[in-house]
């Protein structure tokens, strides 16, 4: 077994979010000097910011919370493959790729380059690509991208079909310099009782 690589989004005031969406921001609340002893710091973002994961709280009232997910589901072998900046994500462009027994699938788009900026436009995932998937085992769907619906879609389409299908859905992935292959995964949410999404710290490692 290689090394866990990291393949989230650093947390700092700098990252950018979704157009109008909490800023992200950490300072020490109560720091040295005042408290004698320890610094304690005070986070306030978005679950939408960085590396993700969505509930169906998100997109659905009645949806489950982060904290109804079932955690095991964000642990476990993955398989990554590498599409090359495709315009959007269907069944024409993962059809090639043999998904039996695949329950983890990441997509590497390189369509995010700059992080340091929201993107203008993202390939989205065809809503038709959430029954192709499901037939073949995939619960889990992680991209590097901040969104599975196109940044302006309201309908989100994508989003709900996955989720009708049974598949979870993992954002803004960091996988520039990962190659195709078979790993394994872990991106726990944080054990948010209300959460419509939960920021997590995704890594993997080759299995080889
Ligand atoms: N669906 C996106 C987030 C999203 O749509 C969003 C995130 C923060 C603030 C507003 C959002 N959408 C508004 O239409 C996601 O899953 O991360
Ligand atoms: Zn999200
Ligand atoms: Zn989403």
């Amino acid at each position: 077994m290689g090394n866990w690589i990291d393949i989230s989004q650093v947390l700092n005031d700098r990252i950018p979010v979704w157009p109008g969406d909490t800023p992200f921001h950490y300072e020490v609340s109560w720091g040295m000097e005042e408290s004698g002893s320890v610094n304690v710091g005070q986070v306030t973002m978005s679950t939408h910011t960085g590396t993700h994961i969505d509930a169906p709280f998100h997109f659905e009232n009645d949806g489950k919370k982060v904290i109804d997910l079932d955690f095991n589901l964000y642990i476990g072998p993955a398989k990554i493959i590498h599409l090359q900046k495709p315009a959007s994500i269907g069944i024409k462009e993962v059809e090639a790729v043999d998904l039996r027994g695949v329950k983890r699938l990441l997509i590497r788009t390189d369509a995010w380059q700059d992080k340091t900026v929201f993107p203008e436009s993202i390939p989205h995932i065809e809503p038709e690509l959430a029954a192709f998937l499901a037939e073949q085992g995939v619960q889990l769907l992680g991209l590097d991208l901040p969104s599975v619906d196109p940044l302006d879609s309201k309908e989100l389409s994508a989003h709900h079909e996955l989720n009708n299908k049974g598949i979870h859905i993992l954002e803004g992935l960091v996988l520039d310099k990962i190659e195709p292959g078979e790993y394994e995964l872990a991106a726990l949410p944080l054990p948010l009782e209300q959460g419509d999404g939960s920021p997590v710290r995704a890594v993997i490692r080759e299995i080889k």
